[in-house]
């Protein structure tokens, strides 16, 4: 491991207001696991796209195996050995997985010979995958897999991955982690970017620091406790949330047989969901990604309208109004896809704000925006969420991940809501800030409202839920107290590895 593979050489990118990478130098040997850590905008994601050719450095330089390496595009850097697995996948549901990976190739073999090739290296680095299934009707967990093979395909030198444990269930990540292991055995590189540091320190030799676009520090993660590595992030003492159950007697928010048809062909349906939610209680959703998360916020939040009698708050019958009618009463919602869903991309923060604001905040008194009146919410949610931008003037798609994702769950609790929907609330966000978010969550509740947080992250809802159900293929299970509930009951409430049992048994 002693050969050095790719050497970064006083890497700077600045954008308007902010350098985003500064001086930026360190090295991966040949078959090393490097963790990229740092907190929300700390300039992990500019780092690795100049590293994959998608972002030009305004200054610095780098070598590959001790060559001069400048990509000026992708397709350069993957035909020099460097491969990256994106967190938004690219792919294309109606077609199968030979189709979605040909496309990525620059000169694909004939199909027969692909599928073989495919069925070759996904069962080489167990990540069973069938060429012909269509993309829309894989799991996440399946989908990021045709990513990878499409990467490893090419023979990468160094493999990128931006935060790939998101979609996964924990048997998932165990899998991964096993292929990770094998490829940087085989002398493959692995540059890795989380926020899990527990993951970090089970699979990384090394790990570089960055803060506010520099490096401020090199660990070996096997030897560095979780917090440690946080609080080098961050540069200063990480606080925990407190949880205080306030749940009360009283129903809040009611679901009575609450079924929705899927609205695509890849969408879930939702079948016969009853729950009540407390005043005063967080109540945790947890599930295997794409087992009707979005469905369950949608008709929360207004996006798909129920007949009359399905959905009510503290006596309103909801289920048929739309979201703007639902806001004035203050039921609000965040959903996952923070770009494009939850903020408009082009949009500035201060118009992001007027979206979801304008009913509750009262920002469009009689028809007409008092963009003042805006400016100053937008500004509240900025300074109260700490969400790293040069101004409120921002256009969304222009903050780091973490940072629009705060922005997002920030204007959302800011509006004293009584219902408050969220899904995935810290997907993304540094330690030190999703703490926060989650403290904001619980002290939502203990003002009263009835919060619900679906996650895909079963540590976060044990930490911060008083309830816990499933949602396994449109169905939810019974609620139960999380208090005592093991990670094994919580395995089969969620349907267990159900999916990866197909992939396998497909063998
Ligand atoms: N295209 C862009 N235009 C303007 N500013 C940008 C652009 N891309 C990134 N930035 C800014 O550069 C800084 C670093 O962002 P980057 O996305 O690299 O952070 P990150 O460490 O990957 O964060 P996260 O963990 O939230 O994904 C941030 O302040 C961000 O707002």
């Amino acid at each position: 491991m002693s050969d050095t593979l790719l050497a970064l050489d006083g890497l700077t990118k600045a954008y308007p207001g902010v350098i985003a990478n500064d001086d930026v130098s360190f090295s991966i040997g040949v078959g090393e696991v490097h963790a990229l850590l740092g907190e929300n905008g700390a300039g992990k994601s500019t780092l690795v796209k100049m590293i994959y050719g998608l972002v030009k450095p305004d200054a610095g330089k780098m070598t590959l195996h001790g060559d001069a390496y400048a990509p000026g595009r992708p397709s350069e850097a993957r035909s020099l050995g460097v491969a990256m697995v994106f967190q938004h996948f690219s792919l294309f549901e109606a077609l199968d997985v030979a189709e979605n990976i040909a496309l990525g190739m620059e000169n694909p073999p004939k199909r027969r010979e692909l599928a073989a090739r495919i069925r070759e290296v996904s069962n080489a680095y167990g990540l069973p995958l069938d060429p012909g299934r269509l993309v829309g009707e894989l799991s996440a967990g399946e989908r990021q897999r045709v990513e990878i093979i499409r990467c490893l395909l090419q023979n990468p030198r160094l493999l990128i991955m931006d935060e790939p444990t998101s979609v996964l269930t924990p048997q998932e990540v165990d899998i991964l982690f096993g292929t990770l292991r094998k490829l940087s055995a085989e002398g493959t590189a692995i540059l890795y970017i989380s926020h899990k540091l527990d993951e970090i320190r089970a699979l990384c030799d090394a790990a570089t620091v960055l803060r506010r676009g520099k490096v401020v520090g090199t660990c070996v993660p096997r030897e560095t406790t979780a917090r440690d590595m946080a609080e080098l992030m961050v540069g200063s003492t990480l606080h925990t949330p407190e949880r205080r159950s306030t749940a009360s007697e009283d129903v809040l928010l009611e679901l009575r047989k609450v079924s929705l048809p899927a609205a695509t062909p890849f969408g879930t349906s939702l079948h016969d969901i009853s729950l009540s939610v407390h005043a005063g209680e967080v109540m945790g959703i947890g599930g295997v990604a794409g087992n009707g998360q979005d469905e369950f916020l949608s008709v929360l939040s207004g996006e798909s309208l129920l007949a009359p009698g399905h959905i009510w708050v503290a006596g309103d019958d909801i289920g048929a109004q739309p979201p703007q009618t639902r806001r004035g009463i203050g039921v609000l919602a965040a959903p996952e896809e923070r770009l494009g869903h939850a903020a408009a991309p082009d949009m500035s923060l201060v118009e992001n704000a007027l979206l979801t604001g304008s009913v509750r905040q009262k920002l469009a008194p009689n028809g007409f925006v008092n963009w003042s009146a805006t400016r100053v919410f937008a500004e509240k949610v900025i300074a109260d969420y700490d969400v790293r931008t040069p101004n409120a003037d921002v256009a969304a798609r222009a903050l780091s991940g973490g940072n629009l994702q705060k922005f997002v769950i920030g204007r959302e609790i800011l509006q004293a809501p009584r219902v408050l929907v969220v899904n995935q609330p810290t997907w993304g966000v540094d330690a030190a800030a999703a703490a926060s978010i989650r403290q904001a969550l619980l002290d939502l509740a203990e003002q009263g409202a009835a919060v619900i947080v679906i996650s895909q992250d079963l540590d976060e809802l044990m930490e911060i839920a008083d309830r816990f159900a499933a949602l396994n293929g449109g169905r939810l299970t019974d609620p139960r107290p999380t208090q005592g509930l093991t990670i094994d009951e919580i395995g089969l409430m969620m349907g267990g590895a159900h999916d990866m049992e197909v992939a396998h048994a497909a063998q």
